[in-house]
């Protein structure tokens, strides 16, 4: 048999199926794209009108969306500039049948064919989603008469002449038996709503203008006022408390990008709510997943975005790879950096107050965006215990008089609950040390960045250990208890901690005679175990933790002679644990009885 060559042959009859089904994951999106080209055909007639090239009167050009639930059609009428019988075959026959055909070539092979129809010219055959015939009415502004397109879904189409006086475009969708729920008028408002809630042209339904054509976005910053901001926030998120502060954002080189992103106040139990901003591609609502788009802790940022330039009908994994919305990226994470900086700058006292909320974009931002600490290390915060906040430059000036240890290392001290760690504050405040609080979900993680960004500095919890180990200055105390008592002292408390560890220290007489402590990696590990959701090897286990015994207490110098007799040792333990939180149940119950006695 010879060998025949040839090329497999796209038949165009087979393009309506695959519209139908393949385009668009979504099929209310066939509104956005009617509603968004008779927006086109109203700004192309404001145009020629503004240009000389059309002298008629412009009219109220209001497009107009309608349903009928007898007839099964919804129609959208605009005052746009028509068209006449041979732009129909040209714009609507012709392109879309050859981009059509272009569109079946390069995809019949790819799994990924939502969202491409934007590329070739299509949206208009989008209408056959929900439309088993489509009807174009449409009268051009130029001298021609009115005509009529119609198809019933197949490659066939009529054009006739028609009956209409105004200029203008109506598409009669004749809707399917299956899209019937776009009959139902909440469905049908609440699709226009969404897609055209900023569209640049009025658009009526039942008799209301359902949007708003000037957005704040489109303006001008410096004609805009505070109130103008918070109103708008307000028409996003009707229920929201006041934001913070926002950026109006303005960019034309290298790509068009504009949109207003809105500081939240953020509360401790802070959630990731990530669906707050808005994506629209010239006033036309896309989506409100802008996973690839904003960089990830900027998503808890609300507000709209608005580029012509963010590919917005391709897949995902041409979005992530494309140099634009690369660009876009870091240029939001810049403005917002600036933003901060700026604030910080003009208003330190107003930041300060603001840095519960801010803080958490910030230390998110550090957590997850490598770059952004370089942009930010000079307005992160650090705040103590007494409410004071510093820089992290400044804080390691304030360091370097009491906490630097014997190797030249500054050391900061802080606590996560200023209540529980009370009286381990209350011991380093005796020592002049500084503690700062770390409290919110991300602190751990945080802390760990610091320590890996900024050079010399570390951190530890303030119950960590006994504070001449947590900040080693290289004095060495004498206990003043001989061998033989340190050992009676060591096997007494043994007796009750188990596996941990028993330390007798050389600290001040007036310190409390027993204290526990948890070694800093070890509680840091089982922290941000927690904060990653995984209860991991120290979720399930008792935390580890050390016995500290004040060697030079005058208790510990009685127990050292008489052990555990009089029950004193036992109380001393009891007490550590209860000042830790970790005196429960029956302990806790024999503890207060026992008390009880020993007060009686
Ligand atoms: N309401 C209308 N009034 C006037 N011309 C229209 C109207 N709707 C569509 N057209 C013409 O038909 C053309 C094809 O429309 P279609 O929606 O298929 O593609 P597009 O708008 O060019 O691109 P996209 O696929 O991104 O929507 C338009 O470019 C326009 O010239």
């Amino acid at each position: 048999m010879v060998t025949e060559k040839g090329t497999i042959s796209i038949n165009t009859e087979n393009i309506f199926p695959i519209i139908k089904k393949f385009l668009y994951s979504d099929h209310e999106i066939f509104l956005r794209e009617l509603v968004s080209n008779a927006v086109d055909a109203t700004q192309k007639i404001k145009k020629l009108s503004s240009i000389g090239q059309f002298d008629g009167e412009l009219g109220d050009l209001k497009i107009k969306v309608s349903f009928d639930k007898d007839a099964k059609t919804i129609t959208i009428s605009d005052k746009g500039l028509g068209m006449t019988a041979d732009e129909i075959k040209k714009y609507i026959n012709q392109i879309a049948f050859s981009g059509a055909k272009e569109f079946v070539e390069k995809y019949k092979d790819e799994s990924d064919k939502t969202q491409i129809i934007g590329q070739f010219g299509l949206g208009f055959y989008s209408a056959f989603m929900v439309a088993k015939e489509v009807e174009i009415i449409t009268k051009s502004y130029q001298d021609a008469p009115a005509a009529r397109w119609f198809s019933d879904g197949t490659t066939e189409f009529e054009i006739s002449a028609a009956e209409k006086a105004e200029r203008g475009t109506d598409i009669i969708l004749h809707i399917a038996e299956d899209s019937e729920e776009f009959l139902e008028e909440s469905k049908l408002e609440q699709v226009l709503v969404k897609y055209g809630k900023f569209l640049p042209v009025e658009i009526e339904f039942k008799d209301k203008v359902i949007n708003n054509p000037s957005p704040i976005w489109v303006k001008t910053p410096s004609d805009l006022k505070d109130e103008d901001y918070i109103a708008f926030y307000k028409e996003l998120y009707p229920y929201s408390e006041d934001p913070l502060f926002w950026i109006h954002l303005n960019v034309d080189y290298p790509f068009n990008l504009t949109g207003v992103l809105y500081f939240p106040k953020v509360k401790q139990d802070f959630q990731l709510n990530r669906e707050k901003i808005q994506l629209y591609s010239r006033q036309v609502f896309i989506t409100d997943d802008v996973k690839d788009i904003v960089p990830e802790f900027l998503q808890l940022l609300h507000g709209v975005i608005d580029s012509p330039d963010i590919p917005l009908n391709v897949s995902r994994s041409y979005l992530q790879a494309d140099g634009n919305v690369k660009r876009i990226n870091s240029h939001i994470t810049k403005k917002v950096a600036d933003k901060l900086s700026d604030l910080f700058r003009e208003d330190r006292k107003a930041f300060e107050e603001k840095w519960e909320s801010i803080g958490l974009f910030v230390k998110y931002g550090i957590i997850s965006d490598d770059k952004f600490f370089d942009r930010a290390k000079d307005f992160i915060l650090l705040k103590n215990t007494e409410g004071a906040c510093f820089t992290i430059e400044e804080y390691k000036t304030k360091l370097e008089a009491n906490q630097k240890d014997k190797d030249g290392k500054l050391v900061g001290l802080y606590a996560n609950d200023i209540s529980k760690q009370d009286a381990f504050i209350a011991g380093a405040k005796k020592r002049e040390f500084d503690v700062l609080v770390f409290d919110d979900v991300l602190d751990a993680h945080f802390i760990n960045a610091m320590e890996s960004k900024v050079e010399n500095l570390t951190f530890k919890r303030v119950d960590a250990d006994t504070f001449d180990k947590l900040i080693d200055k290289g004095l060495k105390q004498e206990v003043v208890l001989g061998e033989d008592e340190k050992k009676k002292v060591e096997e007494t408390f043994k007796e009750f901690v188990g596996n941990n560890i028993v330390q007798i220290e050389a600290l001040p007489v007036d310190d409390i005679p027993v204290s526990i402590v948890v070694p800093e990696f070890m509680r840091r590990y089982a922290d941000m175990s927690k904060v990653n959701g995984q209860g991991g090897m120290f979720g399930n286990m008792p935390m580890m933790y050390n016995l500290v015994v004040n060697g030079n207490h005058p208790i510990i110098g009685k127990i050292a002679k008489e052990g555990n007799e009089n029950g004193l040792a036992k109380q001393l333990y009891d007490l550590a644990l209860l000042s830790q939180g970790m005196l429960n149940g029956a302990d806790l119950t024999q503890f207060i009885q026992r008390s009880v006695e020993k007060l009686g």
